[in-house]
């Protein structure tokens, strides 16, 4: 920099409201956004997530509605999630390749209904376990590595027939994003993305999403030997190169904003498409500061989604996704 006060005025361009709009540098939009919801059970179901206060899980027709309003709002993407009633859940979560279960189901209703939305769903067991592991759990209480990837592999195929857009694998084992994209290649769904968890770190942050998907009070011990240790930022970049390399199209960084480090990096070395998630934990501690007046709603939502935007997403899946997108307007 050669100028100096008075020629140098940086306040100047933040005069005015059009001088602010024309010198922004990241533009959130509602293509920016994806939007996770819950699916249950039954018909027209509203149920409140008493976690994620404003979030609700909905009966398949429900999901199929608010397909339509994310249509209309301009959101590109809904995130699939279900709550599997405690009697399907079991020790191998074979509901998970259930092609009837309730993430086939919705799929398949919101595709039938022609609504031109993506979807994404989402590959790992914890929502069709009884321990609430993302994998299959060894008699001395290990998650084993490679015996999980059949299962995982052919829950994706399940979604995929069901009429899934992107499989989004969560579950952190090696070698599953090779294991799913072998699956799909041999069974013709060659133009099925794959969005990896590639950096999913073991977070706090994941509480009230277990209570949303009901695996919370099924979970035994923690996920630490699978998911990343929130100390570590190398360790994602060897994660995300391995995802990439395995068939990857897209990586996603998890939690998000404790995480803005991480999604910096991971732009910055890799030319691939990165989101972040935004998650329930990060989402509850806002929505009940806002709920009692503490923050003011509207621009702390929208600062926090541009804040991902500016740190390199090409996406956040965020739970605010709605909310976000009335205020962007089309
Ligand atoms: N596999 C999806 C998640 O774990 C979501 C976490 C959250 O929203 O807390
Ligand atoms: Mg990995």
């Amino acid at each position: 920099m050669t100028a100096s006060f008075p020629a140098l005025r940086l306040r100047r361009p933040r005069a005015h409201d059009w001088s602010r709009r024309l010198h922004a540098e990241n533009v959130l939009t509602p293509a920016d956004l994806i939007w996770p919801v819950f699916i249950r059970d039954g018909e027209n179901e509203r149920e409140p997530v008493g976690a994620m206060p404003g979030v609700d899980r909905l009966s398949v027709d429900l999901i199929v509605e608010a397909a339509r309003e994310a249509v209309d709002l301009g959101i590109p993407v809904l995130a699939l999630f279900p709550n599997t009633p405690p009697d399907a859940r079991s020790e191998d979560g074979r509901e998970a390749v259930n092609p009837d279960n309730l993430m086939a189901r919705a799929c398949r209703a919101v595709k039938d209904a022609g609504i031109p939305i993506g979807l994404l769903t989402d590959v790992a067991l914890d929502p069709y376990t009884s321990h609430g592991h993302d994998g299959l759990l060894s008699g001395d209480g290990r998650i084993l590595n490679d015996e999980s990837l059949d299962i995982l592999a052919a829950q994706a195929v399940n979604q995929a027939r069901a009429g899934a857009d992107i499989i989004a694998p969560s579950d952190m084992m090696d070698g599953r994003v090779a294991a799913i994209r072998q699956a799909l290649e041999a069974e013709g769904f060659r133009d099925v993305q794959i969005m990896s968890y590639a950096a999913k770190y073991a977070s706090a942050f994941y509480g009230p999403f277990r209570d949303a998907v009901g695996s919370g009070g099924f979970l035994k011990g923690d996920k630490k030997t699978y998911q990343m240790d929130g100390a570590n930022s190398d360790e994602a970049m060897r994660e995300v190169a391995m995802d990439l390399e395995e068939g990857a199209d897209s990586v996603m960084v998890k939690p998000g904003l404790a995480y803005l480090d991480i999604i910096a990096r991971v732009k910055a070395r890799f030319n691939a498409p990165v989101f972040a998630y935004q998650v329930s934990g990060e989402y509850a501690m806002m929505q009940l500061a806002i709920e009692r007046g503490i923050l003011e709603r509207d621009r702390a939502i929208l600062e926090v989604l541009t804040a991902f935007k500016r740190a390199g997403v090409n996406g956040v899946l965020t739970y605010y996704a709605r909310d976000a997108a009335k205020l962007l307007g089309r």
